[in-house]
């Protein structure tokens, strides 16, 4: 895959989400979202409800979680297995790829190109399928607390989103909230260290690469450096600089609701590499936090009405799946 890079800020729309809250200006709003959705899978939001003080407050303690030694964030150590999602993993430990599933082309993947990030993962408390995994008592003052504040926050954005997407199709405003009830979502907090500009470019370390993500959206906040790029929809293999907008919140649709969406939405792949305007030395750090979204893991989704029409000669692509069973499957596959 040869892979273009260009700059271009208009790609993804920014959609102002205040107006979603607007009764007048509702439906226009929610339609401009899912038409995003549809050809690029991706959309900015300002105005999103999230508060920028909680923003900030989460991207501090973020900081100051990775700028613990070592050791003391394998306190928090993350399992083995990708299907106990939660806790600490050190660079090198996650690469993320794109529909690798044997372990021996993993493996060759991870000695080629190890993703250069750490991160930290961890869902709503009361899960007993992914219990989380926190600090010792006292190691880091206010780290769960804020991360769970922050958790939930994003889950009251979520339901708003999911909500803008539904009456985009023109359905009931709960046809999506009514299964993303639980949170079976993940916050997670990354920080990709300063690293050679040269291996970056060279792809003998990645920050994180080319991928899709795989449940029903994400939010993703990041900082102000920049490096997150994803493919063209119109030019296969030629990926676009997404250009950090101040006070916004990207969304992007995920595998999973590609899948229910009967392939009308975009799971499109993306991956960070060194930041627009570097060309040698040190790249700077990068934070950022992604907070995936999924449907009740006791739900089994069938195909979104309207997305498909027999009689039409516009037949369902796919049978019903359980979210459970889709998600563990992933997990399972990308650590
Ligand atoms: O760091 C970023 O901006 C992107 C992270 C990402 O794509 C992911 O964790 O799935
Ligand atoms: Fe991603």
């Amino acid at each position: 895959m040869s892979l273009e890079r260009s700059c271009n800020a208009s790609l993804i729309p920014v959609i102002d989400f205040a107006a979603f809250l607007d009764e007048s200006t509702k439906h226009a709003v929610a339609g401009e979202m899912l038409q995003s959705f549809k050809d690029i899978g991706f959309v900015y939001l300002i105005n999103h409800g999230i508060p920028q003080a909680k923003v900030t407050e989460m991207f501090e303690m973020s900081k100051k979680f990775f700028a613990l030694p070592l050791e003391t964030k394998n306190l928090a150590p993350h399992p083995p297995s990708g299907t106990h999602h939660r806790g600490f993993s050190a660079q090198g430990q996650e690469k993320v790829t794109q529909h690798v599933y044997d372990s021996d082309s993993l493996a060759e993947q991870r000695a080629q190109a190890p993703d250069a990030k750490e991160s930290f993962e961890c869902g709503r408390e009361e899960d007993e399928l992914m219990p989380n995994i926190w600090l010792p008592e006292g190691t880091l003052v206010g780290f769960k607390e804020t991360c769970l504040e922050f958790f939930w926050l994003c889950h009251k954005i979520e339901l708003n989103i999911l909500r803008a997407l539904a009456l985009g199709f023109g359905l009931d405003e709960a046809y999506f909230t009514q299964c993303h009830t639980v949170a079976d979502n993940q916050l997670r907090l990354l920080h990709y260290p300063s690293v050679p500009f040269d291996a970056l470019q060279q792809n003998s370390i990645a920050r994180i690469g080319a991928h899709s993500d795989f449940g029903s959206i994400t939010l993703l906040l990041q900082d102000d450096v920049g490096g997150l790029e994803i493919e063209d929809p119109n030019v296969p293999g030629a990926f676009r600089s997404v250009i950090p907008v101040p006070g916004g919140l990207l969304v992007n649709a995920g595998d999973f609701m590609m899948r229910w969406s009967n392939d009308t939405i975009k799971s499109t792949i993306h991956r960070v590499c060194a930041p627009p305007g570097t060309t040698s030395g040190m790249t700077p750090e990068r934070y950022s936090i992604p907070y995936f979204c999924s449907a009740d893991f006791s739900t089994v989704v069938d195909c979104i009405p309207g997305t498909w029409d027999e009689g039409a000669g516009r037949p369902k692509k796919y049978e019903p799946i359980s979210a459970k069973e889709y998600i563990l499957r992933r997990l399972e596959a990308s650590y």
